[in-house]
C-alpha cells in the first residue's frame, strides 16, 4: 500500500457491497483483542444517533476507529459547505475517501496512520464507512437548515436571530471574564436615492459591497450581523470604547474610499457608526438602543461620521 491512497464512496451503489464486505472483515482488523467490524458497526449505529453536531458526529467517528485501527488523525472537508474538521495530528501513511450518496457530495474523509494500512484494515474501514453515512447526511442537512435560519441570504452575515444568541453569548462571556464588550451599530446613509436612483438590484450590491468592506476591517471573532434593510450590527468583543471607535473609523473610511461603480461611473457610498461600551448590568436591548442612538445623532451630524460613547 502507499502513503497516499485515494478512493470514492458512492453510498448508494456501495450499500450491498458494503455489507458484504462488512460480512467478510467481520472479524477483527487489528488484532485479536481488538473489537470485530460488526461489534464496531454496532456501536457506531448507537453513537452516532446522539448527536446532529457534524463535529460531534466525526469526532464519536474517529475515536471509535481509532480502537481498532490505530489511527493518527481523520480530516474532514467539504469546500463547497466551508466545512473543515480535523482530529488528531497527520502521519505518513494516508487513505481519503470522497463520499457521495445519491449524487450529493457529503465530504471528504482523510485518515492517516504511521503504520501502513492491509487490505483487511482498508476493507474494515470501507465497511464502517457505512455506519457513518446517515448521521453525516442528517448532520449536513441540519447544519444547512441551521445556517439557512441564521444568515441573512444576500449578504450571508448573521441575522437578527443570530445576533441575539452572539448578543447572550458575549454578555456572559464579559461578565465571566470582566471584560469589555463593544457594539457597533452602521446604517447606510440615503440609501433610498441609491435604490430609487439606481434601482433595487444595484441597491443589493451595495449591500454586499459593503459587507466585504467592513468584514475586511474586522477579527474573524467578530460578528457582524444584519437586523434588516441597510442597518447592520458589529459586536466586538474584548473591545474598549477607544478601540472600537478606532475599528468603526476604519470601517467607515473602508467604505468612503470603496471603488464602487456602476458602468464605469463611480457611485460614492457613505454609512454613520454608532458605537457604545456595554455598561455593567446593561441588557442586550439598553446596549442596542443606545448604540442606535449614537447612530442618529451621527445622521444629524452630516452622515459619514462616528459617534462613540462610553
Ligand atoms: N436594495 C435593497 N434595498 C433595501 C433592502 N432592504 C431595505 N432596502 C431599502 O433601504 C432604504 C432605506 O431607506 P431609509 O430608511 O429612508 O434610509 P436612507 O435613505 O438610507 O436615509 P438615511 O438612513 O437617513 O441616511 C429603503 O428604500 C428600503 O427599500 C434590500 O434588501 N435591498
Amino acid at each position: 500500500m502507499n502513503s497516499t491512497s485515494g478512493n470514492t464512496i458512492d453510498f448508494d451503489s456501495a450499500r450491498l457491497k458494503i455489507k458484504s464486505a462488512g460480512a467478510q472483515a467481520s472479524k477483527s482488523v487489528h488484532s485479536s483483542a481488538s473489537p470485530s467490524v460488526s461489534q464496531l458497526q454496532q456501536s457506531l449505529s448507537q453513537l452516532l444517533q446522539t448527536s446532529l453536531e457534524m463535529d460531534r458526529i466525526l469526532g464519536l467517528f474517529f475515536a471509535t476507529l481509532q480502537q481498532a485501527l490505530e489511527l493518527n488523525s481523520l480530516e474532514y472537508r467539504h469546500d463547497a459547505k466551508q466545512l473543515q474538521f480535523d482530529f488528531g495530528s497527520p502521519a505518513l501513511h494516508r487513505c481519503s475517501y470522497r463520499l457521495t450518496h445519491l449524487g450529493d457530495f457529503l465530504g471528504e474523509l482523510r485518515f492517516s496512520r504511521s503504520k501502513r494500512f492491509s487490505e483487511a484494515q482498508l476493507k474494515g474501514l470501507e465497511s464502517l464507512l457505512g455506519s457513518l453515512l446517515y448521521p453525516l447526511r442528517n448532520a449536513l442537512l441540519y447544519h444547512e437548515a441551521i445556517a439557512c435560519a441564521l444568515n441573512d441570504p444576500l449578504t450571508g452575515c448573521g441575522n437578527r436571530l443570530a445576533l441575539d444568541q452572539a448578543l447572550d453569548r458575549e454578555i456572559k462571556h464579559a461578565i465571566r471574564k470582566r471584560t469589555d464588550l463593544s457594539m457597533m451599530v452602521i446604517d447606510i446613509d440615503h440609501f433610498k436615492t441609491i435604490n430609487d436612483t439606481y434601482g433595487h438590484a444595484f441597491g443589493d450590491e451595495a449591500l454586499k459591497a459593503m459587507v466585504s468592506a467592513c468584514e475586511g476591517c474586522l477579527r474573524a471573532v467578530d460578528g457582524l450581523f444584519r437586523l434588516g434593510g441597510e442597518e447592520f450590527v458589529v459586536l466586538l468583543s474584548d473591545t474598549s470604547l477607544v478601540d472600537a471607535r478606532m475599528v468603526a473609523e476604519r470601517i467607515r473610511n473602508a467604505i468612503a474610499e470603496m471603488q464602487f461603480q456602476l458602468d464605469g461611473q463611480p457611485i460614492p457610498l457613505t454609512v454613520s457608526i454608532g458605537v457604545a461600551r456595554r455598561r455593567n448590568d446593561e441588557s442586550q436591548q439598553a446596549l442596542y438602543e443606545r448604540c442606535d442612538q449614537q447612530m442618529y445623532k451621527a445622521k444629524r451630524g452630516g452622515r459619514n461620521q462616528v459617534i462613540a460613547e462610553g
